[in-house]
């Protein structure tokens, strides 16, 4: 199979803008394929986060990057004659929702007085069974829990794919789980910019009052804190996500201030840095070459501690105005796992349109995305063809 992405790099030594005029001409694009593995093996993924923190976002950047054909709902899901299902398949890569391993169904918890958020809450015996399953390439019947109507479905049947990621709540909590994955990352959401999110689809897209929004971010608090978020000290990559410090005391929450925790000592991980590995660098980039507005972008790299852990952080506090822009930032990056100069800021754009683009969020999910397709290149010895804009005959 031919592989575009080795005399891209010329091709792009061109502004975005050029770029995208070069798009226009060339309708259709190559998509990202990931070929047969070699020795079969599955990589298995872990992405934890609380509900409403953007994993669902983060999912379709990290499958658009690894591509596939035939990517949706498994069974081709519920409005095409399928049946309700939290499960996403390509020919290259499942995606499993950990709310399948709840124990008890909605009514079952009224009784129980427990929150699917608690440990005791979820079967972690049969987790750690089917994925060990998976991961040595047999086929599971996984059960289905139903968030439409609050039941434990029949099971479906998943047969393995080169990826497998396992998305929830709980990817990292139970000892034996956690030992079978591969790589994870855990979006961190701070309380306030995530009722920020929440109202934005529970409130304007869903019809939910501010005030049961409120409650229910309020009543999870305890069994997140308790449950969840001890995780983060086992995730490879954290995406942590605060708010501005560029604007005192912001109210707004519009501004975020993001930052990409990576685990120092991770195998088959070189970290991302800005202009010099292992220095402390700030970097404010606005000027001729990256148009900012109101309260501008900056940037910081160095090493740092999270949770009694060595870690490298990377660090964006603001708002793109242009992603077009965003070559000048990404040629200042380096160990970015692109394929070809532009990989990350062409990725960015074509996501553009989804939440958290002109953000450190969207960049940053982006680069994880390129980081692990990276890593799963690597520990499978597979290559993964990156989606390139298709040069014009
Ligand atoms: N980076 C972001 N910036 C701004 N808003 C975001 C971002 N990511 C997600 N959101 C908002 O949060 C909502 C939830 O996002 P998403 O559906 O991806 O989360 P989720 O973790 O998959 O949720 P659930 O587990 O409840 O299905 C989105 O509708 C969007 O409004
Ligand atoms: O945290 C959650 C998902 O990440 C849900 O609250 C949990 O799965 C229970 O679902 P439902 O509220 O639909 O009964």
């Amino acid at each position: 199979m031919m592989i575009l992405s080795a005399f891209l790099p010329a091709a792009l030594g061109f502004s975005l803008s050029q770029q995208s005029a070069y798009r226009t001409h060339t309708p259709r694009s190559s998509r990202a394929v990931v070929e047969a593995s070699a020795s079969g093996d599955v990589i298995l993924i872990g992405v934890a986060a609380d509900s409403g923190c953007g994993k669902s976002t983060f999912m379709r950047r990290l499958t658009g990057i690894f591509g596939g054909t035939n990517v949706g709902p498994l069974g081709g899901g519920f409005d095409s004659g399928g049946w309700e299902t939290n499960t996403l398949v390509s020919d290259t890569t499942t995606v499993i929702c950990l709310d399948d391993y709840h124990l008890n169904d909605r009514q079952g918890r009224k009784v129980t007085k427990r929150t699917a958020l608690d440990l005791a809450e979820n079967n972690f015996d049969l987790m750690y069974e089917q994925l060990l399953a998976l991961k040595s390439g047999e086929t599971i019947m996984k059960p289905i829990y139903n968030h439409v109507n609050g039941t434990l479905d029949t099971p479906e049947e998943i047969k393995p794919t080169p990826i497998v990621i396992v998305e929830g709540l709980h990817p990292m909590a139970d000892e034996r789980v956690r030992d079978l994955l591969d790589f994870s990352l855990y979006l961190d959401i701070t309380d306030d910019v995530k009722f920020a999110w929440k109202i934005q689809r529970d409130m304007i897209e869903r019809g939910h009052s501010l005030e049961s929004i409120q409650a229910s971010i309020e009543a999870r608090k305890p069994d997140f804190d308790a449950f969840v978020a001890p995780q983060r000290e086992f995730a490879d990559v954290v995406i942590q996500v605060l708010p501005t410090q560029l604007i005192p005391d912001d109210k707004e929450g519009k501004i975020l201030r993001v930052r990409f925790i990576q685990r120092d000592g991770k195998e088959n991980y070189d970290p991302v840095y800005l202009f010099d590995e292992g220095s402390t660098i700030e970097w404010t980039p606005c000027g001729k070459k990256l148009t900012c507005s109101y309260p501008g972008i900056k940037f910081a790299y160095g090493p740092d501690e999270f949770l009694g852990n060595e870690v490298t952080v990377l660090e964006l506090d603001g708002k793109f105005d242009n992603l077009q822009e965003l070559i000048y930032v990404e040629s200042h990056l380096s160990n970015t796992a692109t394929k070809f100069y532009g990989e990350l800021t062409q990725q960015m754009i074509k996501m553009g349109d989804s939440p958290g683009s002109d953000n450190g969020t969207g960049f940053f999910q982006t680069l994880a995305s390129l980081k692990i397709r990276e890593f799963y290149e690597t520990l499978s010895g597979v290559t993964v063809e990156a989606e390139t804009p298709k040069v014009a005959a």
